[in-house]
């Protein structure tokens, strides 16, 4: 059975020009690029173009690309960074939807002292700026907000928002994990201090990411080492995975141009799901969003058993619910929306990359009405949200006990 790929928020395909770049620098050219030899010293140059190629993309200087192996550890390093290099300011302003990789460092950090702020969003996933303006003072280091949402793909109006930080002299990081590849930047224009991507969201490899620092922004290295990236990440080069990065990143630059092409699938298959079946709603903002995701709540039945059944037609999909991640709590992106209960548990994340094809979205458009209505025809509840819920709790309360 084929694979419909639907989950390119979570990782995507490396790109097969990708792979073909990555791969001499796993066999053929294996030098250290600190190294005093030619052997590694043209290991050295193909570095230096990949990292050409990221700035180029960005917008940005390639003395202002830090390679990284992951946006976890940009995310890491971009925090803790603006707080060494603040040592007297203790307050920290972030967003209730951001990704694990800010949010569980905010926790530990206010067991450490610190004061955090998490910004809460509109029934849409908006912010609100007057919120944000209103928690800034001359004691906030850092204001770090995600460029995108992951699990409702809501865009945030970045520049607007660096506007109001930098007038009060905080660091200004963005998570754009999600948003790169996606969306055109150009950092030279912009208020953005630090800003995180992530390889495996823009067809290339896992463990491999960036760390944008603007020129003049103080900054202190998160890892301890050698003099690699200028001294601002020890530890010798990912080769492979910035070489691949490197090409991921030209490539990206190519398809933004045609990423309308995307958004049309997105919205064909959207419309096409609203249109066949009833009481199901697009979770976040119609319009402030990334071309390439649809978040969409199935009432009265559970995410988890859509994902199953999806995937026995070959369909990957993903749901930021309860059973997927283990816990019994739902989403926090969802919960931070204020949804009702049976919209948060029913809540598919379609995300669509540059291969996805009009023949798989005819077949998510053909086989999803027939399996939400038979897993509805299994649900006692079908349109009584009262019900469901104390069917919901009766279940958590076994569960617990
Ligand atoms: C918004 C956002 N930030 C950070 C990350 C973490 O990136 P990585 O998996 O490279 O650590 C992700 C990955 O899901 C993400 O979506
Ligand atoms: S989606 Fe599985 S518990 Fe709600």
């Amino acid at each position: 059975m084929s694979v419909i790929y639907l989950d390119n928020n979570a990782t995507t395909q490396v790109d097969p020009l990708v792979a073909e770049a990555m791969l001499p620098f796993l066999t053929q050219y294996y030098g250290n690029p600190s190294s005093m030899h030619t052997f590694g010293g043209q290991v050295g140059k193909a570095i230096k173009q990949a990292r050409e190629q990221v700035a180029a993309l960005l917008g940005a200087e390639p003395t202002e690309i830090v390679f990284t192996s992951c946006g976890t550890e940009g995310n890491n390093t971009a925090i803790r960074a603006a707080l060494a290099t603040n040592p007297n300011k203790k307050h920290i302003i972030t967003t209730e939807v951001e990704h694990a990789a800010i949010l569980s460092q905010c926790r530990q950090l206010e067991s450490q002292g610190y004061q955090v702020t998490y910004l809460s969003v509109n029934r849409q996933g908006q912010l609100d700026l007057d919120e944000l303006e209103a928690s800034l003072t001359g004691g906030t280091a850092v204001v770090s907000i995600m460029y995108a949402n992951n699990e409702t793909g809501v865009v945030f109006p970045i520049e607007q928002i660096g506007q109001i930080v930098k007038a009060k002299g905080a660091i200004f990081h963005v998570d754009a994990v999600q948003a790169v590849g996606k969306i055109p930047l150009d950092l030279k224009n912009s208020t953005i201090d630090l800003l995180t991507l992530s390889g495996h969201k823009l067809h290339a490899p896992k463990g491999i990411g960036v760390l944008y620092v603007r020129k003049g922004v103080r900054f202190r290295p998160l890892l301890l080492g050698g003099h690699q990236e200028r001294g601002r990440r020890g530890g010798t080069e990912n080769v492979p995975g910035i070489i691949a990065l490197g090409k991921a990143s030209e490539l990206a630059l190519v398809h933004l141009a045609d990423v309308k092409k995307e958004q049309q699938l997105r919205d064909r298959l959207e419309q096409g799901l609203l249109a066949k079946i009833p009481n199901c709603e697009v979770n976040g903002h119609p319009i402030q969003r990334l071309p390439n995701t649809s978040n969409i709540g199935f009432k009265y039945i559970e995410g988890e058993a859509i994902l199953l059944s999806l995937n026995q037609y070959g369909i990957c999909a993903s749901s930021g619910s309860a059973c997927t991640s283990g816990s019994l709590e739902p989403s926090h992106v969802l919960r931070a929306l204020g949804l009702p209960y049976s919209v948060l548990h029913g809540s598919i994340r379609f995300s669509l990359s540059r291969y996805t094809t009009d023949e798989e979205i005819d077949t998510v458009l053909k086989v999803m009405p027939e399996i939400v209505e038979r897993l509805r025809a299994l649900s006692p509840f079908k349109s009584d949200e009262e019900a469901w819920l104390k069917e919901q709790e009766k279940a958590i309360a076994t569960a617990q006990s």
